[in-house]
This record gives C-alpha cells, structure tokens and sequence, in this order.
C-alpha cells in the first residue's frame, strides 16, 4: 500500500482563502484590519527567505504587514524598545521576532517582552503555561498546523497512540499538548529514547521534529500510521549538479510511503502551514483584542 499525500501546500491555501474571507468581514462589518509586525536582527538569508514569504502572505490575505529589519549589532535595548512600541500600537494585532536571534540577544527575554495577546508565535511563558493548562493561548503555528492536517485526516484523534520525536519548545513540547488536548495518549521521544525504533512502531501518529536528515526508517512505521514529518534539512543534492542542495525531512519518506497510511511531503507538508498559521494566529489575536467572534476551525 502507498501512502496518501497529506498536501500541505493545498491546505495552507485554503486556511489562506477561510482567513481572507473572514478579514474582508472584519474590515466592512467592524473597520478593523488585522496587522501582523515581523522583526527581522540581522541578516540571516535563510530568515530573509521566510519573512519576505510571510510579509507577501499577509497582504495576500488583505492584513496589514510591518516588517522592521534591524542590524545584527542592535542592542537588547532597542530591542525592547521597539517591542514596546509595537505592544502599544493599536493597528499591530500580532509581533513576530524572527528567530535564532544574533548570540548577544537573550531569546527568552526578547520573546517575553511581548505582550502575550500579540504574541503569534506562542512563544510567550504565559502562553506556554495557558497551552499545558488548557487555558485559551496563542498556539504555535507549526504545531497548530500539524493538529489542522491530523484533524483533516483521521477526523476524531481520542484514544490513539502518539508519539512526538523531538522535545524543543518550539515544536515538540507544545505538538505534544495539543495532542493530550485531543484525547490522544502520548509519549515524547528523543534522542535518548531508549528502543527508539520499537516506541516509534506503537504509533497511530506519528511526529519527527529532530531536525537530522531522513531519521526516521520505513521499520520504525507501524502499518497504516498518520505522519508528519516537521524537519526540513538541507542536504547536498549532486545529482542535481555540482554545489546543490534539496529539501528533506526528518522522515525517510520513499521507505516511510510504502508503510505509512499518510504522510507529510517535505517540501509541501509542514511548512506552507506553519505560515498559514500564523497568518489565523493574527487574525485569532486581532478578533481577541476587539472582543469580536473568533474565526472558527483556525484555533485548537
Ligand atoms: N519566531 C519565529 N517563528 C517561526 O515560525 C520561524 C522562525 N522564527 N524562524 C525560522 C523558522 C522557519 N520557519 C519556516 C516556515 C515555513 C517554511 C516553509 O514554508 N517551507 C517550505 C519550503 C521553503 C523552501 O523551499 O525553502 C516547505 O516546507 O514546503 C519553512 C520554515 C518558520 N520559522
């Protein structure tokens, strides 16, 4: 059997068309624009690459964008200065500060000067804490993409076995809330991870957010299993000729097809609708701070 295609790409584009129409209401029914602010330290060209993406995605969706790109030698104090300039700014729904951050900048510091109702990212401790407590949250895009495509496919998740390859905060930690949120039972892995294979092999779904090139083997898929593969590894392509590079996953995707019952692509799965996301992010926050009805299959 071969897989099923879980066509992120697709998906993402019609998130985009369900949070476009719904901004085109807010500006006639309310006058309201919804706004996303995205900052930029440094100039990273991979970074360049997303938020350029993000920026022409925003305006795709009828949102204002305000990107501010500042010099990798920017101080934590202008940094925080002009956090709190966007915190006060009532046209700016979301902020999001691109990261890594240049090593001289404290993340954590940065990301927790963001006033937490804006904050898309749901990087934020108090969003950190709203999200494992069950409280309403700003939900990081990549995982609340990945809830999105699990619900698409399988419907109701309650009861089935997940596991979650990875424990960064960014993904793992908060993939794996939303999936308890969803009545599944679930486990962490990573790299020490007694019996990877074997834990892996107990998956109804399964999550590799590792961030290594192809990790997870065909033998590791239990027959008919969902996966979503989040890594998106660079790796040098020669067939492709002499210096290329191609995208790959975390996922062993020609082995993992012919076992899986679906599964994530990289490039077109994950990605697409982690900006996706955070384009519902702003909208979600935007509907908050006006007290207005929120956008409904957009949130977890
Ligand atoms: N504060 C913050 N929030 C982020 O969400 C954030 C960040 N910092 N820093 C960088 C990472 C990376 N990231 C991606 C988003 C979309 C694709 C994406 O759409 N990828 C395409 C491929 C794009 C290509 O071809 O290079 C795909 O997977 O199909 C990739 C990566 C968000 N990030």
């Amino acid at each position: 059997m071969t897989a099923t295609l879980i066509d992120g790409t697709a998906f993402a584009a019609t998130v985009r068309e369900k949070v476009a129409a719904h901004v085109a209401r807010l500006k006639e029914v309310q006058g309201v624009t919804p706004g996303l602010a995205v900052v930029l330290v440094g100039d990273d060209p991979a970074s360049e690459v997303y938020v350029r993406s993000k920026g022409k995605q925003t305006v795709g969706v009828g949102m204002n964008s305000y990107e501010h790109r500042l010099p990798a030698e920017t101080s934590e104090t202008e940094l925080l200065d002009l956090i709190a300039r966007l915190n006060a700014d009532k046209d700016v729904h979301g902020i999001l500060v691109q990261l890594p951050l240049p090593s001289h900048l404290d993340e954590s510091l940065v990301i927790n000067a963001i006033d937490p109702a804006k904050d898309v990212d749901g990087f934020h401790i108090s969003n950190v804490g709203r999200l494992g407590t069950g409280q309403k949250a700003m939900v990081p895009c990549t995982p609340l993409g990945c809830l999105m495509m699990l619900r698409d496919q399988l419907g109701n998740l309650s009861g089935l076995n997940a596991v979650v390859i990875g424990r960064s905060n960014i993904v793992g930690k908060p993939m794996a809330q939303l999936l308890l949120g969803d009545s599944c039972t679930v486990t962490i892995a990573h790299s020490r991870t007694k019996d990877l294979p074997d834990v892996a092999r107990r998956a109804d779904i399964l999550v590799a957010a590792v961030g290594r090139p192809n990790f997870v083997q065909g033998d590791w898929i239990k027959p008919g299993a969902t996966v979503i593969d989040v890594g998106i590894n660079r790796i040098p392509a020669p067939e492709k000729g002499e210096g290329k590079t191609r995208l790959v996953g975390d996922v062993d995707f020609v082995a993992a097809r012919e076992v899986a019952g679906a599964i994530t692509p990289v490039p077109g799965g994950v990605g697409p609708m982690t900006i996706a996301c955070l384009l519902a992010n702003t909208l979600t926050a935007c509907c908050r701070a006006h007290g207005f009805a929120e956008p409904e299959g957009l949130t977890a």
